[in-house]
């Protein structure tokens, strides 16, 4: 009776899994040794393989083709399941990005200068940041983290610039993509005109890097690693590198070898790109031409110190020590300058206050404090400009506010 189609068509696929075909091939050889054993044959042979009453030619030339077609068909898997993962990356960054206020004047002003340099290839910058961004796949059933989140940045031959942020914002992440340690999710970056991702090894013949944690040899002296460094990029006298990246360059240093630092990096800066990251908002005064503020990876602003302290520090700060029970007088004559006058610290007599620039005038503020004086016993006081940190402090919080929102 002739086997049912389906029989044959079931049979021969499961002929050609390769754990079938491994099992038929020592069947017939174990078939072939018995026959042998008993006297029948003399047990299988490779010249028997063109014996075709036995198929082994053919079932080896089957396995052989499956472990091909198992390969690809692997790699096709293993792609796929890294794609899901970029896919659940994005998703989770845009319900981050949904949290996102309205994109600043300055931020959205410089992503235009990128683009308007992409169309048409002009101006000298050396750095050009277009939409970097960096998302870490989720672990051990943690979710994935948007370390980095469309970052457009344009960078000019000879400027210093410092990227500022709260501890886990993605400075690190940004200068790692940069100097090619991680590669971003999405966007890309031109050092020099070179595309980081296509390039890396040209761009790092122009590179200098100085990582958050030393990479010094202790048996070798500062020039032995400047010739031994310089050697590596195949440099020779005074070369060196036109654009140079710092992940916190000063943090661990005594003052006076900061200051030796500082003074070393304002020379060098004549005509390279210095990009540094730092949580020293002096050193950010003293280096950097530009600072941006990055949090929770979104830029929140960008321009130089003079440009940060007008926009964000509309306020004086006027701070007066006095003894505790004198403390209700002060702020009675605070708030008479300023009816918005905003207390921002207080412990045993010491008072700070936030007083708005559009509604006080210094002299006001001396004229009340002799006043005061006539009152109270005013052990000690001040009046100071906002500083960097303030700027820092009032953005950071106001950006994470508008998240936890
Ligand atoms: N390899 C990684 N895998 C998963 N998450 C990471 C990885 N590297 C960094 N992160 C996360 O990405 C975020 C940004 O980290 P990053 O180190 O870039 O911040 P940072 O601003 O340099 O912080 P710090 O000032 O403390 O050095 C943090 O939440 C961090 O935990």
């Amino acid at each position: 009776m002739e086997m049912p189609r389906i029989a044959r068509v079931w049979i021969s696929a499961m002929e050609s899994f390769p754990g079938f075909a491994l099992y038929r091939v020592f069947y017939e050889f174990s078939l072939k040794a018995r026959d042998a054993k008993v006297g029948h044959s003399p047990g299988m042979k490779w010249q028997d393989l063109n014996d075709r009453t036995t198929g082994m030619k053919e079932l080896l030339i089957i396995m052989v083709v499956e472990w091909f077609i198992l390969l690809v068909v692997s790699y096709c898997i293993d792609k796929k399941s890294s794609l899901f993962r970029v896919k659940t990356s994005s998703s989770e960054m845009n319900s981050i990005r949904a949290f996102d206020p309205v994109e600043k004047a300055d931020v959205a002003q410089e992503r235009v200068i990128v683009e308007q340099f992409l169309d048409q290839r002009n101006g000298s910058y050396s750095v050009i940041c277009d939409d970097m961004k960096k998302v870490y796949p989720g672990k051990d059933g943690n979710p994935a983290k948007a370390a980095v989140q469309g970052l457009s940045l344009a960078l000019s031959r000879g400027e210093c610039f410092g990227m500022l942020g709260p501890n886990g914002a993605g400075k690190s992440s940004f200068i790692k993509m940069l100097i090619g340690l991680t590669k971003p999710s999405s966007g890309t970056a031109y050092v020099e005109g070179l595309n980081i991702l296509s390039d890396m090894s040209r761009v790092y013949t122009s590179m200098g890097v100085c990582p958050q944690h030393d990479l010094l040899w202790e048996t070798l002296t500062g020039r032995e690693h400047l010739l031994f460094y310089g050697r590596l990029k195949n440099l020779k006298g005074d070369a060196l590198s036109q654009v140079v990246f710092m992940d916190e360059p000063s943090t661990g240093l005594d003052p006076a070898s900061r200051k030796q630092l500082w003074d070393v990096l304002r020379r060098a800066k004549m005509n390279r790109t210095l990009i540094l990251t730092t949580h020293s908002m002096k050193e950010a005064e003293r280096l950097c031409d530009r600072l941006g503020i990055l949090v929770d990876g979104s830029l929140q602003c960008i321009g130089n110190t003079r440009e940060l302290k007008a926009r964000y520090g509309e306020f004086y700060v006027f701070t007066a020590t006095t003894p505790s029970s004198d403390e209700q007088e002060v702020e009675r004559s605070v708030l008479q300058l300023s009816a918005n006058a905003n207390k921002t610290y207080h412990t045993a007599g010491t008072q700070k206050f936030e007083l708005p620039k559009n509604e006080v005038k210094i002299a006001d503020v001396f004229k009340a404090v002799e006043d005061l004086k006539n009152k109270v016993d005013v052990q000690a006081w001040g009046l100071v400009d906002t500083t960097l940190e303030d700027v820092f402090i009032k953005v950071a919080r106001g950006a994470v506010e508008l998240n936890v929102r």
